[in-house]
């Protein structure tokens, strides 16, 4: 089992900011132990001090796993402290936007087990999506191992090429931003038309919750729970009819969003 496997031989987080903590606290949460996590953090959070954790302590010299939850940008500086640990039986796993599995082949050694993999921040309430692609020396059994760790924390997609996850990358990887901010969108909105900030942040804060749950629960397709909320010529028909113009709307406006992440993503494997 894999969480027995990180519970014996050790975890090691490179990074831990608001990706690696909110992976962090799925793992714990789901009852791994403390003391068999090392986090390497210049300027640990007063939540990552009240975990138990080991924090910037010597390492482990073959854990099970190492995961790099650092910026690509600072993936230069932060490999070294890791690099000793390639080779041998350590599975790496990086969630770095960008960064491709070649430039870990560089500073970690080629026949090292290098998973690179696209989480989201609701993996902090076990409600995350992480796909993954592994290089050539992953075997069967390391995508397993992954896998099983990242399920703690949600959903998990195994995917053909490393060439999708900049696609990923602009759907989930930032979707939840722009779920968060249709949820500051729609607060806003509904405080135009008189309501006090908290009422509507509240009802923006629940309808998207509950359809979210509802989009995942229901055997229905989101566009026939969408067809199920619009009465004929009633009021969901009048919201939609500005918010699904294509032209104005929200498909090209949505389309636009995920091409620039998307693109983004692209740009940062050059650094
Ligand atoms: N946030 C998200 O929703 C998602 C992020 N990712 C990826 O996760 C990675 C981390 O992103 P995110 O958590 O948002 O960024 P953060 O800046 O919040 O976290 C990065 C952490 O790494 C620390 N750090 C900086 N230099 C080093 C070093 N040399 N050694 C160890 N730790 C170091 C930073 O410390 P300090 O702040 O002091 O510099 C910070 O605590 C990125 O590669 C990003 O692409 C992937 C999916 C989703
Ligand atoms: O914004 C970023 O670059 C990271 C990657 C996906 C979500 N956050």
């Amino acid at each position: 089992m894999t969480m027995d496997n990180v519970a014996r031989n050790g975890l090691v987080l490179l990074g831990c900011g608001k990706m690696g903590s909110a992976m962090l606290a799925g793992w714990l949460k789901r009852g791994l132990p403390p003391e068999s996590v090392w986090v390497i953090d210049p300027k640990p959070s007063d939540w990552l001090q009240s975990t138990g954790v080991t924090i910037n302590g010597d390492l482990p010299e073959q854990p099970a796993i190492v995961l790099v939850a650092v910026k690509p940008q600072m993936m230069g500086d932060a490999l070294p402290a890791i690099a000793a640990m390639g080779g041998g039986k350590t599975l790496f796993v990086s969630v770095a936007a960008g960064t491709p599995i070649s430039s870990f082949e560089a500073a970690l050694g080629d026949d090292s087990p290098i998973i690179r993999a696209m989480p989201n921040t609701p993996a902090a309430v076990g409600r995350g999506i992480t796909a993954i692609i592994g290089n050539s020396h992953t075997t069967p059994a390391h995508l397993d191992t992954a896998e099983e760790l990242l399920t703690a924390v949600g959903q998990v997609v195994r995917l053909d090429s490393e060439d999708q996850m900049d696609a990923v990358t602009g759907v989930s990887g930032s979707g939840p931003a722009y779920v968060f901010h249709m949820i500051e969108c729609l607060a806003k909105a509904g405080e135009a038309q008189g309501l006090s900030p908290d009422l509507a942040m509240q009802l923006a804060q629940a309808t998207v919750a509950g359809a979210g749950a509802l989009a995942e629960e229901a055997e229905e397709t989101p566009d026939q729970l969408r067809v199920n909320v619009t009465s004929p010529n009633g009021t969901t028909q009048a919201g939609l009819e500005v918010l699904m113009d294509e032209e104005t709307g929200l498909p090209p406006l949505m389309a636009k969003t995920v091409a620039a992440a998307t693109d983004r993503s692209k740009e940062l494997r050059n650094g």
